[in-house]
C-alpha cells in the first residue's frame, strides 16, 4: 500500500483486524521497522486522539514522529494552480509537500472541509494536493469528507467486542450545536459495508448523508425503529449534505439515552459533548464502549504505518 486516504484502501477488512488484534496483543513485536524513519503529522484542526495514539503507532514501530500544527504555525500554504499569491497565503504546496517530503518518510494530515462550498470540500483539495506534490505516502487524518483511520479502528471495535455472528449495527445522528463535517459518519457507513454485519442508519429528515456512500443502506427517521434489536449503536453528529453545511430544526429529541439503547454497546470517535450528543447516564455504563475505541486508534494507525513501511 503506498498512500491510506480512504476506506477503499482496505483491500481485504477481515485480514485487517485480524492483523490489527495481532498488533494489540503484542504492540512492540514490529520496534525495528521503522528504524530511522520519520513520520510527519501535519494538522490544519484540533486533535486529541489521532495527534497522540498516531504518535504512539509511529514510536511502537520504531519510528521518529514530528508534529506540526500548520493553522497559525506554518506559513498559509496556496492550494489554486496559477494564482497570484498577493493575498495571505506566502507558499505553494508544490514547494511546502517537496520540502516536507525531504524531512519525513511517511506524512499523515489533517484538513477539515470548510462546510460552505460542497464541492470544494468533495474536491479533497489539501489532501489530494498533497498526494500529487510530496514524494512520500500520504495518510488521512480525517479530511473533508473521510476519516479512514477512525473507521478501520471502529471496524476493529466491533470485531472486538462482537459476540453474534452477524450483529446488528446503527449510525444514528444526534444533536450537537455546531455544524459538524461527515467525515466520521461517512468512513464509518463505508467500513460497515466491509463488514459482514446487518447496518443500518438513523437520521432525521434533512439529515440524509451523501447516497453515493450510504448506497442501499436502509434509512430510518424514527429512531426507535431503527433501535430496535441493535447490538451496536455508533452515534455521530452531522450537518445537513443536502442543505449542505446546516443546523436544521429537529422535531423529536434525538439524544442517546440508556432507555433508547437498551442491551447496544454504544461507541462514539470522540470528542462527544455529555448530555447533548449522549447522556451521562449511558457514558458512564458498562455498555459504552468509547474508551476501547480510542485506545484501538493506536492500532489501527500501527496496521497502516506498518503496511506502507512493508510496501516501502
Ligand atoms: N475527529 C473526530 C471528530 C472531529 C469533528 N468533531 C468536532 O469538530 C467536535 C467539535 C465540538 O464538539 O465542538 C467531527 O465531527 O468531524
Ligand atoms: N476521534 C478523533 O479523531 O479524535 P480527535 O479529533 O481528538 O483526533
Amino acid at each position: 500500500m503506498l498512500n491510506y486516504t480512504s476506506i477503499d484502501d482496505i483491500e481485504n477488512i477481515n485480514s485487517w483486524i485480524k492483523e490489527a488484534q495481532e498488533i494489540k496483543a503484542n504492540p512492540l513485536k514490529n520496534k525495528d521497522l521503522g528504524k530511522n524513519k520519520t513520520l510527519g503529522l501535519l494538522f490544519f484542526n484540533s486533535s486529541l486522539r489521532t495527534r497522540l495514539s498516531t504518535q504512539k503507532a509511529a514510536l511502537n514501530l520504531g519510528m521518529d514522529p514530528i508534529v506540526m500544527n500548520v493553522s497559525g504555525d506554518a506559513w498559509g500554504i496556496e492550494f489554486g494552480d496559477g494564482t497570484i499569491m498577493n493575498g495571505n497565503t506566502a507558499e505553494h504546496i508544490k514547494e511546502a509537500a517537496a520540502v516536507v517530503s525531504q524531512y519525513c518518510d511517511i506524512i499523515a494530515v489533517r484538513a477539515f472541509p470548510s462546510l460552505i462550498d460542497k464541492e470544494k470540500d468533495e474536491s479533497e483539495q489539501i489532501l489530494k494536493s498533497f498526494v500529487e506534490f510530496a514524494s512520500v505516502p500520504i495518510v488521512s487524518m480525517e479530511s473533508a469528507t473521510g476519516h479512514p483511520l477512525q473507521g478501520l479502528t471502529d471496524a476493529i471495535t466491533i470485531a472486538e467486542f462482537s459476540t453474534n455472528k452477524k450483529p446488528k449495527v446503527v449510525l444514528s445522528w444526534a444533536p450537537h450545536i455546531k455544524a459538524l463535517p461527515h467525515a466520521v459518519a461517512n468512513s464509518f457507513t463505508q467500513a460497515m459495508h466491509k463488514m459482514d454485519v446487518d447496518f443500518v442508519i438513523a437520521n432525521p429528515k434533512g439529515y440524509n448523508l451523501n447516497k453515493k456512500i450510504t448506497k442501499n443502506t436502509p434509512v430510518y427517521h424514527n429512531q426507535e425503529e431503527a433501535f430496535k434489536d441493535a447490538d451496536f449503536i455508533y452515534t455521530k453528529n452531522w450537518s445537513s449534505y443536502e442543505s449542505y453545511g446546516e443546523v436544521l430544526d429537529v422535531e423529536n429529541n434525538w439524544t442517546i439515552t440508556k432507555d433508547k439503547i437498551a442491551d447496544a454497546k454504544f461507541m462514539h470517535c470522540l470528542p462527544v459533548r455529555r448530555n447533548v450528543v449522549v447522556e451521562d447516564t449511558v457514558l458512564d455504563s458498562d455498555a459504552s464502549l468509547v474508551i476501547e475505541q480510542a485506545n484501538n486508534r493506536t492500532y489501527a494507525a500501527q496496521l497502516v504505518l506498518k503496511k506502507i513501511l512493508e510496501n516501502a
